[in-house]
């Protein structure tokens, strides 16, 4: 498993760099991403919450948590204007849930774990997460959309969350 990053580490705020060749290295990330999400709960992560400050998200919304999918080098480009509110939270940013607004389908261009091309027009649940770990990969978190308190309220959980995570030891 690999340690996730909580917010307001200043990591998080790292702008990730493409990814020029799918190494085994980056093959043996893709994993240990994947486990780490389900360990966690997440439907999604992206590389910059574990550290690794290259251009990967995993996502897995499939029922069975038996389908996950990688794309490298993604680029999410929105196909309508009107934006829905959907009630978001982040695994760096533990036991925070709050509305965002984003554009409800749009087109994701990246590479899979072989590097074979993917090009596909998402909505719903699907287009929401990959915009999140877009965001991610841009140093972006869900709470800057949020307003000043909040985002002070957020940080003052995390640190409780963190605390008692720490108290109960590694589950
Ligand atoms: O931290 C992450 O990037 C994982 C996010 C992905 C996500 C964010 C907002 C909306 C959908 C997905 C979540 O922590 S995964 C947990 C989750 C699952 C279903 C709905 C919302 C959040
Ligand atoms: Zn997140």
């Amino acid at each position: 498993l690999l340690p996730i990053l909580n917010y307001p580490d200043p990591r998080l705020r790292t702008i990730a760099k493409p990814v020029k060749e799918v190494t085994a290295e980056i093959k043996t990330l893709i994993a240990d991403m994947i486990e780490t999400m389900y360990d966690a709960q997440g439907i999604g992560l992206a590389a910059s919450q574990v550290d690794h400050h290259i251009q990967l998200i995993v996502m897995d919304l499939s029922e069975d948590k038996n389908s996950p999918r990688v794309f490298i080098n993604p680029k999410v480009t929105p196909l309508v204007e009107e934006k829905q509110p959907y009630e978001e939270g982040c695994l760096s940013v533990p036991d925070v849930y709050d509305k965002v607004e984003r554009p409800n389908k749009v087109r994701i261009e990246a590479l899979d774990e072989n590097g074979e091309k993917i090009d596909e027009e998402v909505e719903g649940l699907l287009a929401v997460c990959i915009q999140h770990e877009m965001d991610h990969l841009n140093g972006v978190i869900f709470v800057d959309y949020l307003s000043r308190l909040k985002q002070t309220r957020a940080r003052d959980k995390v640190r409780k969350v963190i605390k008692i995570r720490e108290k109960q030891g590694e589950h």
